[in-house]
């Protein structure tokens, strides 16, 4: 599904990940853990064609992305979810959700894609005609979840879903990226909470000053000295 080889990111002169390799197979969740500063979200952009200036090899179904713009990325099927959700506030939930079937395969199916949205986030319906910028933010992380799906992804990038959420949000919204992922679509999950992303996820890496440091099954990952010392500070 994804194949990461090392890839390397940079902002202007400075490095900010180095030989990074990974892979996410066909239907997995991989979770990546990392500290702030680890270089999560560079990963997510590198990925998604976010980033200008980046080298190495990314590739989805067997074909190389890494030096495609975003636009493009996006018609191989990988959707992204960015850190801190950017809904559009002064459009209404509905609307904020079509826009993200803009993907021409994504477009002609928007209606059944809808349902499929509401499927997994009833709250979603119940706020369809409500603006985005009036949600708590439990819901707009739910609708920036559900405006990626509108594009049909076979891979989804989440950048830490649970970020500023509170514990009973985070719980609804973890149990839908399971529920996304119960539906086939494989997805790359960005997190600090280190439990809820193992629990989600059936492995995962450990990124560090824009590294691996460690990669494995989330079990192994938990009882892990190097994700204890590094992630958690323990
Ligand atoms: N726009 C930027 N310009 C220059 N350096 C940047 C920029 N964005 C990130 N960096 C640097 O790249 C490194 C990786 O940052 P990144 O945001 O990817 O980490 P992260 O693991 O996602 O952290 P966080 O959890 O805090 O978002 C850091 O050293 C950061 O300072």
């Amino acid at each position: 599904m994804l194949e990461i080889r090392d890839l390397d990111a940079f902002y202007g002169d400075a490095q900010a990940l180095w030989g990074v390799t990974m892979d996410v197979h066909d239907g997995e969740t991989v979770a990546v853990l990392g500290t702030n500063g680890a270089g999560k979200s560079t990963l997510v952009n590198a990925v998604a064609g976010l980033h200008a200036k980046r080298r190495g090899r990314v590739a989805v179904g067997g074909v190389d992305i890494a030096h495609l713009p975003a636009h493009k990325v996006c018609e191989y099927g990988v959707a992204v979810v960015p850190e801190g959700r950017r809904v559009f506030p002064a459009m209404s939930v509905y609307d904020n959700l079509c826009l993200g079937a803009y993907r021409r395969t994504a477009r002609a199916e928007y209606r059944q894609s809808l349902d499929r949205v509401y499927g997994i986030f009833p709250r979603l319906r119940q706020r369809t005609g409500q603006l985005a910028g009036s949600l708590s933010g439990g819901e707009q992380q739910m609708l920036a979840i559900g405006r990626a799906l509108m594009a049909k992804p076979t891979l989804l990038l989440l950048d830490e879903p649970s970020l500023g959420l509170a514990p009973v949000m985070t719980d609804e919204v973890f149990e839908a990226i399971e529920a996304v992922n119960a539906q086939g679509v494989s997805v790359l999950l960005v997190e600090q909470d280190v439990d809820r992303a193992l629990e989600a996820a059936g492995r995962g890496y450990l990124l560090a000053e824009g590294r691996v440091a460690g990669s494995g099954t989330s079990a192994e990952l938990r009882a892990s000295d190097t994700v204890q010392r590094s992630v958690l500070g323990i």
